[in-house]
């Protein structure tokens, strides 16, 4: 129709009339074309679209539209990892419930991590194939049910860790997961997975655990190296690693993660006839456990309702202190010469109204009040706030450190935070058992342990008394902790630093001198400038400024190498005092000179006792310690890697002869810092 106007205007408006056509037509097609043009939602709509599926999303209350996920590399809203962009979820242990729906993360091209472990979701498995580029998943420690499709994870590539475990899945353990390509950790236990196990053909499969399903049959050739433990709690597996099928085995049913309707392998096997002994027996022992369960729980009952008069008359009705089970009245007439509120400044006397919140059901209770009355010490004033040791009337002795810049998350983040630290649970770690949360300061309690830390041990003024650690201490002790770390390592995965203030006085040592980590993954709550400043982690090399000032996983590594080279040395490493890393006041430095100028003897500790016959060993662990400090991190070691081979240590008395460990270790110790000739004893004593 325009065109037809310009057709019948003079030569003389031709060029006007050009532009006003394109002005039409971009007025008339403008809005067909942008109708048909898809704009890409932003992380924020995906996650919003997200949390409208969750039956209790209110929760998330921080992930609000008109603010963004992340702000830089720190996450803006609660269980975001950022970094830049959003690459992670960690929703864990928040009460979450119904069904899971990860259908609005599809567009999320750079989600690397989800995790939802320890919540209550139902249901079946959500769809995931469509997050290609997923590389880790969580979802133990749930109510999922149902079958797996064969194909859930076909297309795949970038795949490595898939952790099932403890939900109640059945079916065939769907066959797409044994062709994952990249696929390095896998946990299925604790479902009721059924049938054989598929022939996983990943080389690099490290970690796959089936215990506790009603698997059977023979299992597959690629996995016959796996512990033994990884099958136990099943039906009716056979071969190894576990004993030979009695009968020639069925064939392993080569998979075909393209067919979803058809799982790969056969059903199970019908009952045994022969099992109707095996029944009954369990039926007998559940029927006599569940009495003496009964019994407990009538006996707790009476206790509680005695301690809980016994509570009531202490308390007077004034002061609301948390009633406790195993509560001891305090004996008010008895003034303490000292307490923890003595000791601090008085204006940030925690508030008494407050509670103590218990983080642990098998800790006696004990109320705030206990711990305000108590004669305290001062074990010492750290970079987060002072540590107090509290013995209560009860007879527990606890410690008690106040921190006062614990400020990153909102209340019922750190909340859930201190749940999660909570149910961790190893030998190698201290158990926190309660905390108390006001905004200004947090309390955290643990239990005192007796032999201090490691840090008092190694470089305090011995006596004949109190000797320094020998070799053998010294090994176990580095022991416990590469345990311990390997242990957070693999329940706090989707931290970025699982640990962050590795140092030889968060370890602390109990009556038999095995280690425990203290201070562990606060990084999440600790403020972020105070962290940056304080925390060890923050210390390492790539933390300097011409280096992104960057924090990863192996920046656990280096501080667990500091210690390592400070254990063995004796000396002090300066970067705990001082901010950023600096090479020349380094401890690593020191240690890579006297190496290179082949003083290597000369570097371990001349107070530590026991060095005879442990050369090898002591070699050996320098080495792990050199290779945890790599300046770069791509050379650095793994964490695994290096708790691996700190496990091949030996405790015992050894043979001498360094030619040999270099022969028996060779394949392990590849250190590109020195050759195993560097390493020549040069101890003159
Ligand atoms: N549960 C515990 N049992 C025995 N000693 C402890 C316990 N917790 C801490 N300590 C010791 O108390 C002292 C003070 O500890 P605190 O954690 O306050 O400071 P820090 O470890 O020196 O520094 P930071 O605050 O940076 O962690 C340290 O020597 C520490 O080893």
């Amino acid at each position: 129709m325009h065109m037809l106007a310009c057709n019948t205007a003079s030569k003389k408006n031709l060029p006007s009339c050009i532009f006003l056509n394109i002005i039409i037509s971009i007025t008339v097609l403008c809005p067909v074309v942008m109708s048909q043009l898809v704009v890409p939602d932003s992380d924020a709509d995906c996650l919003l679209k997200f949390k409208d599926t969750l039956a209790n999303g209110s929760v998330f209350y921080s992930w609000e539209p008109e603010t963004s996920p992340c702000k830089g590399n720190y996450a803006n809203w609660f269980g975001v990892l950022c970094s830049n962009y959003v690459w992670g979820l960690q929703l864990e242990g928040m009460g979450l419930t119904g069904t899971l729906d990860l259908e609005p993360l599809v567009p999320m091209k750079n989600l690397r991590t989800i995790s939802v472990m320890n919540n209550e979701f139902s249901g079946p498995m959500p769809e995931i194939k469509k997050l290609s580029s997923l590389k880790s998943l969580y979802l133990s420690n749930n109510r999922f049910s149902g079958e797996i499709p064969g194909d859930a994870f076909h297309g795949m590539p970038h795949l490595k860790k898939i952790l099932l475990a403890n939900n109640a899945f059945r079916g065939t353990i769907p066959s797409s997961l044994a062709t994952l390509p990249m696929l390095l950790e896998m946990r299925l236990n604790g479902n009721q997975f059924q049938g054989q196990i598929p022939n996983f053909q990943q080389e690099d499969l490290k970690l796959a655990s089936f215990e506790n399903n009603d698997l059977d049959g023979p299992i597959p050739a690629s996995l016959r190296n796996m512990d033994p433990g990884s099958f136990a709690g099943n039906k009716d597996l056979c071969d190894a690693p576990l004993s030979p099928c009695s009968s020639p085995p069925s064939p392993v049913i080569p998979v075909d993660p393209l067919d979803p309707k058809s799982p790969p392998n056969p059903p199970p096997n019908e009952k045994k006839t022969g099992s109707f002994y095996t029944i009954a027996i369990i039926l007998i022992v559940v029927g006599i456990i569940l009495v003496i369960i009964a019994l407990v729980i009538c006996l707790m009952q009476t206790r509680r309702r005695r301690n809980h008069r016994l509570s009531s008359y202490s308390s007077a009705g004034k002061e609301r202190v948390e009633s406790y089970t195993y509560h001891q009245p305090v004996n008010k007439n008895t003034r303490p010469a000292e307490s923890v509120v003595n000791h601090a400044k008085r204006g940030a006397m925690p508030d008494p109204a407050g509670r103590l919140l218990f983080v642990r059901e098998d800790i006696q209770r004990f109320g705030l009040q206990d711990l305000l009355r108590a004669s305290a010490e001062v074990l010492g004033s750290g970079t987060f706030g002072a540590s107090y040791k509290a013995a209560i009337s009860s007879g527990q002795t606890l410690v008690v450190k106040r921190y006062k810049h614990m400020n990153n998350v909102g209340r019922d983040e750190f909340h859930e935070h201190m749940r999660r630290l909570g149910r961790l649970n190893h030998l190698n770690l201290l158990p926190l058992i309660a905390y108390y949360y006001r905004k200004e300061e947090k309390l955290l309690v643990t239990q005192f342990m007796p032999n201090s830390s490691l840090a008092s041990h190694l470089h305090a003024n011995h006596s004949v008394d109190t000797p320094g650690l020998d070799w053998i201490a010294r090994l176990k002790i580095i022991k416990g902790v590469a345990k311990g770390l390997s242990y957070l390592y693999n329940e706090l995965p989707t931290l970025t630093i699982p640990h962050g203030h590795i140092k030889s006085s968060n370890i602390v040592l109990d009556e038999t001198f095995e280690p425990l980590l203290t201070d562990y993954a606060l990084r999440p709550v600790m403020s972020s400038e105070h962290a940056h400043s304080f925390m060890t982690a923050y210390k390492s090399p790539e933390y300097r400024p011409a280096k992104g000032q960057v924090i990863t996983k192996k920046t656990d590594v280096w501080c667990f190498g500091v210690l390592i080279l400070e254990l063995l040395t004796g000396r002090f490493p300066e970067n705990y005092l001082t901010q950023g890393y600096d090479p020349n006041m380094s401890l690593v430095t020191w240690v890579n000179n006297m190496v290179k100028e082949k003083k290597t003897g000369d570097v371990f500790d001349k107070e530590m006792k026991g060095k005879k016959n442990c050369k090898a060993e002591m070699i050996s662990l320098l080495k792990i310690g050199l290779r945890c400090c790599e300046e770069e991190e791509e050379r650095r070691m793994e964490m695994r890697e290096a708790v691996e081979m700190i496990e091949t240590l030996r405790e015992g008395e050894f043979d001498d002869d360094i030619g040999s460990m270099d022969q028996r270790t060779s394949n392990l110790y590849s250190s590109m810092l020195v050759d195993d000739d560097d390493f020549g004893f040069s101890m003159h004593r």
